[in-house]
């Protein structure tokens, strides 16, 4: 495809860091990115002062990244719209934004999770609400720690759209020095490996925090990636995308990274916080694995699906359970073979 057909002209629809920092990746390809934000002193700051201090403290963002709260003017001529707000807010956000969408243009979904109640993937929810065939909506996935793309660190992503040709032209139109993304048409895929790698993240967290070491931590990683694709393969993904940066790159980076607000949030109950205080330390950053760990859990029980680590995350954050006898129950669960 030539760059023509690639958007140049790119609205982001959520300041937070994983928004702020995919704008300034578009930035850096050289597209013409407006964000923006909820809070008009943020719009400002980043409009004016090329920052934003509450989400990415020190990073200095492109000239060609501007900011506004007003979503009309956002999205006025915009040739590609970014969705970057947390999963369960997102409907309740794009109804209101509908009738401002331009007609036609591909819309790229940011959001790690599964809607409570709908048990909706977020192409789901996009497709549904924009009223679009599911073929408009690209989804962002990937090991990406929004601080360290902010820094400019090498990173790659996958870019999923059942349409490869839309996946191709967001490959252009966020390619740079740094942010190396790749398509793939298996959107159930790549969105679930996204989902729920923030409850198994929440895990490797609450194992960090009780004082356990890396084999813990590798046990949760590879038997979070088998009850994943468990529920992948399930639901029609390819099992291979699993294997890729949408499942195991993404479940590596967030589960052993201190930069993510999943394992801290689980690391902060290993250490014997309620869930509120871990809640309130988050200072209104999300851990999207607290909720999705519930609606992740009923969809793979109405599948008949075993999850029991994402079982075993939905019993502390919602039911009060015990870490420790929770942990002593998955460990002394029926013996059965690796695979079955
Ligand atoms: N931060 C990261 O490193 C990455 C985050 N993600 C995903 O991107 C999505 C967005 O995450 P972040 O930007 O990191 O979150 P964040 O917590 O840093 O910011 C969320 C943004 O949405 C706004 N927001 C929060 N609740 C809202 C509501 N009810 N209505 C309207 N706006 C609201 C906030 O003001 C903020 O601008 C999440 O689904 C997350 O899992 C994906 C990859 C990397
Ligand atoms: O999705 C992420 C990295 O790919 C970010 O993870 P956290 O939301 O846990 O910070």
């Amino acid at each position: 495809m030539s760059d023509a057909r690639s958007p140049q002209r790119i609205t982001v629809l959520g300041a937070g860091s994983w928004g702020t920092t995919f704008a300034k990746v578009l930035a850096d390809a050289g597209r013409d990115v407006t964000l923006w934000a909820r809070r008009a002193e943020v719009a400002g700051e980043v409009a004016s002062a090329h920052t934003n201090s509450a989400y990415l403290p020190d990073i200095r963002l492109p000239d060609n990244l501007t900011a506004t709260a007003d979503p009309a003017a956002a999205l006025e001529e915009a040739q590609a719209v970014v969705l970057a707000v947390p999963s369960q807010s997102l409907r309740s956000n794009l109804e209101r934004w509908r009738a401002l969408l331009p007609p036609g243009v591909p819309l790229v979904s940011l959001a790690k999770g599964v809607e409570l109640g709908s048990l909706k993937r977020m192409s789901e929810v996009i497709a549904e609400v924009a009223e679009c065939p599911p073929d408009r909506v690209v989804v962002v996935s990937g090991p990406n720690l929004a601080k360290e793309i902010a820094l400019g660190q090498p990173s790659a992503a996958v870019l999923a759209c059942a349409d490869h040709e839309r996946a191709v032209a967001v490959q252009q139109a966020c390619s740079n020095s740094y942010f190396r993304p790749y398509t793939n048409t298996d959107v159930v895929g790549c969105e679930l490996g996204g989902a729920c790698k923030n409850v198994i993240a929440l895990s490797c967290g609450m194992a960090v925090g009780m004082g356990f070491g890396t084999n813990t931590v590798a046990t949760l990683i590879t038997r979070g990636l088998a009850e994943m694709a468990r529920l992948g393969s399930k639901l029609g993904a390819d099992p291979l995308t699993f294997a890729g940066l949408a499942g195991v790159g993404d479940l590596v980076a967030t589960c052993s990274s201190p930069l993510s607000r999943n394992r801290t949030f689980g690391e902060r109950l290993g250490r014997g916080d309620t869930v509120e205080r871990a809640q309130s330390a988050a200072g209104g950053q999300v851990a999207e694995g607290v909720m999705s760990c519930s609606s992740i859990r009923e969809l793979a029980g109405g599948l008949g699906v075993d999850m029991p680590i994402t079982d075993a995350m939905y019993r502390v954050c919602h039911e009060g359970g015990d870490l420790r006898s929770l942990g002593a129950e998955l460990l002394g669960r029926e013996r059965k073979h690796e695979w079955s």
